[in-house]
């Protein structure tokens, strides 16, 4: 039998699995299983912890679709709790540094790209304000703080169709590794409501690298300085960056429960 934590930063929830204590032959078509909210445990995202030579740690994501990813804020924060310690972190999208804070932790996320095909685009272009939309969005920014982020700044999230538009622009050619999409809306001095539809897991309750790529978006297009408050539907980050510096996210992380499961059954 395996144990794993069931873990969530914000109401986006993980299976946390100590890849260290136990050799999990991870597959996409494993994670897929055991992220299935009916056949399997359970969550948007499926991590992996494992040994490092370059850092305390590694880890490995997996969205709930099983394709493995980057970068994932939320779960980074869950790290520091899930160890035990202020931990440096060997991920895909390089070496980041997590400390603990009062309710879950604090993160140098690194910093973000915006050459077209370091999103990655399919062709050249600004991404600032990119020449391009869909139906009657606004020009939106692309940033890459590890993952792919399209961000399209709106006057009002009510009513807007997150489900259709979502996966219509996840899956647009534009993308060539698909995108995470962001909805935001200025509702403040330095204050953002978001709601991310998540490449490879869909809408979710929060994500963490979509509340960085959207606070950089705004402080580069000179909408606010930071740090900026990002209120998603799970709750709040707090978002620091500078032009030229790396991101800073501040937020909880919360263990659930711990479980065991035969991971021969995926
Ligand atoms: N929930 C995460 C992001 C997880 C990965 C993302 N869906 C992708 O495919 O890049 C977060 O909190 O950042």
């Amino acid at each position: 039998m395996g144990r794993f934590s069931k873990m969530h930063g914000l109401g986006n929830d993980f299976v946390v699995i100590d890849a260290r204590a136990d050799a999990v032959g991870m597959t996409e078509a494993r994670a897929q299983a055991i992220a299935d909210r009916h056949a399997g445990i359970g969550c948007d995202q499926l991590i992996l912890i494992g040994e490092s030579d370059k850092a305390d740690v590694s880890m490995r994501i997996f969205n709930a679709d099983g394709s493995e990813v980057e970068a994932c804020g939320n779960a980074t924060r869950c790290v520091p709790l899930f160890v035990g310690r202020d931990v440096t972190i060997e991920t895909k999208a390089g070496l980041l540094d997590a400390k603990a804070v009062d309710g879950g932790a604090s993160v140098d996320m690194g910093a973000p790209r915006f050459e077209w095909d370091a999103i990655p685009l399919a062709y050249a272009m600004d991404t600032p304000a990119m020449p391009v939309s869909w139906e009657d969005l606004p020009a939106p920014a692309a940033v890459n703080v590890g993952n792919p982020h399209v961000i399209f700044f709106l006057d009002d999230l009510d009513g807007v169709d997150f489900e259709r538009l979502g996966p219509l622009i996840e899956h647009d050619p534009l993308f060539p590794r698909r995108v995470n999409v962001n909805f935001a809306q200025v509702v403040g001095d330095n204050h953002i409501r978001l709601v991310v539809w998540e490449r490879g897991a869909g809408l979710t309750r929060a994500c963490g690298t979509g509340a960085c790529a959207t606070a950089v978006a705004a402080i580069r297009r000179r909408m606010m300085a930071g740090p900026v408050t990002v209120s998603l539907p799970g709750g709040d980050l707090l978002i620091d960056w500078a032009p030229g510096g790396t991101i800073r996210m501040t937020g909880p992380a919360t263990h659930v429960f711990d479980g065991e499961a035969d991971w021969s059954r995926f």
